[in-house]
């Protein structure tokens, strides 16, 4: 389920923020290697791939207490991967990393930690255990990924593929009545509706946010409005993406809707309408954050710092929104 279109790009001199890019646009963009020529954002491709197994036959089997996640709350990608660990009940098994929302210079830090250092991993930056796996890696270094406790390297940081081997490779440590994110039944249609909304939602919002043209921007809010528009009729007659079952596509959604009237609305320039104003997304989105695993796991104080006081490029002044109330969220959604 190959989620980004970039996925075979190199990740040669890449940089972490504002490098140098081959797009006359570049100077304005907010991470410069990620421009493409007509103004763009091109997100670079993951740069760990190992897989963790079911049978071992990867050399990393599934094996509780071995394994760390590294998240941040503000992230969507990483905030998928905490939802699905805990709808199938895996926090036992696989333990949890959380990095400070403000990055520095050098990247994401553990300074939420007592002396700012993770205390399984023993180290102060994610970079250190991306170059401890890659002593050359010059991208940039990002959450979610999982890193093997034992050697302290990063096993992946694609992040589709590490919920569909929670579901899927770790089913001897869900809890008794996890549900089946990714049932074989539905897999055609989670991965065809997963990748259009990956491609004009998921990563949509940041083409808009990250474009450096207003040509470049407007074809990426085309492009998120009309597929919202598709999934508010699409979602009018049923409770979730792929039907009545809960699975890993609503999971996806999820993580870019919660965070939409908070950051992207305003901070990525996708103002066409908010969330609230799309009565059946709004419904929807409201039933999951409901739903037991998802809204406890939203932070939106953490969200929102990170956007807007971490793009400079973006929000030069990194002053935070004091708004939206997100005191709707709690209300009945009407449905299921
Ligand atoms: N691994 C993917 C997606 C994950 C991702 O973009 N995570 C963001 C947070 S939402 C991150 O870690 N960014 C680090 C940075 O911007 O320096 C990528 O490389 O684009």
């Amino acid at each position: 389920m190959p989620e980004d279109a970039s996925s075979t790009q190199s990740q040669s001199g890449t940089s972490r923020d504002g490098g140098q890019g081959t797009s006359s646009q570049a100077g304005a963009a907010q991470f410069g290697r990620e421009a493409g020529a007509r103004g763009e954002f091109v997100r670079q491709a993951n740069r760990f791939t190992g897989r963790i197994t079911a049978d071992g036959s990867s050399g990393l089997p599934a094996e509780p207490g071995r394994y760390r996640l590294v998240w941040s709350k503000a992230c969507p990608w990483a905030h998928r991967s905490v939802i699905v660990r805990r709808l199938l009940g895996l926090e036992d098994a696989i333990s949890l990393a959380t990095v400070d929302p403000i990055r520095d210079e050098r990247g994401w830090r553990f300074t939420l930690d007592p002396d700012g250092r993770d205390p399984v991993l023993g180290i102060e930056f994610l970079a250190e255990a991306y170059h401890a796996t890659d002593p050359g890696f010059q991208g940039r270094v990002t959450v979610p990924c999982l890193v093997d406790e034992r050697s302290g390297q990063v096993v992946t940081n694609d992040y589709p593929q590490i919920t569909l081997d929670f579901s899927t490779q770790w089913k001897a440590f869900h809890r008794p009545d996890a549900p089946d994110l990714y049932p074989q039944d539905l897999r055609a249609e989670i991965d065809e509706v997963a990748d259009l909304v990956f491609h004009d939602v998921n990563n949509g919002v940041y083409k808009c946010g990250f474009a450096t043209s207003q040509e470049a921007y407007e074809a990426a809010y085309d492009r998120l409005f009309a597929r919202l528009d598709w999934l508010e009729d699409r979602l009018r007659g049923q409770r979730y993406l792929c039907g009545d079952r809960l699975t890993e596509a609503d999971v996806r959604l999820f993580t870019t809707l919660v965070r939409f009237d908070a950051v992207y609305h305003g901070h990525f320039k996708c103002n066409r309408n908010k969330l609230t104003e799309m009565p059946v997304l709004w419904a929807y989105a409201r039933d999951l954050f409901q739903t037991p695993g998802f809204g406890e796991t939203v932070d939106f104080d953490q969200i929102k710092r990170h956007y807007y006081a971490t793009h400079h490029k973006i929000n030069p002044t990194g002053v935070v929104p004091k708004g939206p109330d997100p005191s709707g969220w709690a209300e009945p959604s009407g449905r299921g």
